[in-house]
């Protein structure tokens, strides 16, 4: 049975990249994609743009929707202090179980736990089932549909508190109108919109940062 798009990428790191360091797996991802297959890995544009926001966030507790292949897991996971965590939730199993080689094959499994299921599942298990209080910092990577109703379901489900950092990502390409509506609209997020390119491509994309006021 002839391999997934994300199984070569994840199989071109073990051969490429050196284990247990981040930064070689982050540019091993990004000299596949963009020499040999496109992936909807955020990209090293926009990543830079994530590194920045992660790091003036500095959280202690971070949730990333949407783990697609561990490249933005990685990335935050190189990032995050001691004692601090990135939970990072994926639906697809095969995205899933690639991104857990990932994770583990850059060592930030002991920071990243990968939870696999549909967000809206996730959400609300946060406090009870992951022991979360209020999360410092939430990238938004998933589906866009979902990026407006889950960030209400954070607030329902009082994870969020004044000062955490929401980051969403493709809010021009493939675009997020509603979810950039609904939050620069609402008087609960001061929000920031930072231009940047699709990944690997020349087209116009974003990422908005939205900061919740409580
Ligand atoms: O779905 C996503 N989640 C997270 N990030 C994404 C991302 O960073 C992307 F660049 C794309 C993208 C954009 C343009 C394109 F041509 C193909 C894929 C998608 C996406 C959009 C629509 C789909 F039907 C499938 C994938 C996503
Ligand atoms: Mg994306």
């Amino acid at each position: 049975m002839n391999q997934s798009k994300e199984q070569r990428i994840l199989n071109f790191v073990l051969q490429n990249a050196v284990r247990g360091d981040p930064r070689s797996v982050v540019d091993t991802i990004d000299r596949y994609c963009s020499q040999k297959e496109w992936a909807m890995n955020v990209g090293n544009e926009k990543g830079l743009i994530l590194d920045k926001t992660v790091e003036e966030a500095s959280p202690s507790v971070a949730l990333e929707l949407g783990s697609y292949c561990g490249y933005s897991a990685v990335r935050i996971g190189r990032l995050l202090k001691a004692g601090a965590r990135l939970l990072t939730v994926e639906f697809n199993p095969q995205f899933a179980a690639i991104a857990k080689q990932m994770i583990e094959f850059a060592g930030v499994q002991d920071k990243v736990k990968l939870l696999e299921g549909p967000s809206e599942e996730i959400i609300p298990q946060l406090k009870k089932k992951y022991e979360v209080d209020t999360l410092d910092f939430v990238f938004l990577d998933h589906w866009k549909d979902r990026y407006t109703p889950d960030t209400i379901l954070l607030q329902e489900c009082n994870l969020l508190r004044k000062g955490s950092v929401l980051l969403a990502d493709n809010v021009i390409f493939p675009g997020a109108p509603e979810f950039l509506n609904y939050v620069r609209k609402s008087p609960h997020f001061q929000c920031t919109n930072y231009p940047s390119h699709l990944e690997y491509m020349e087209v116009e994309d974003a990422m908005e940062k939205a900061v919740f006021l409580g």
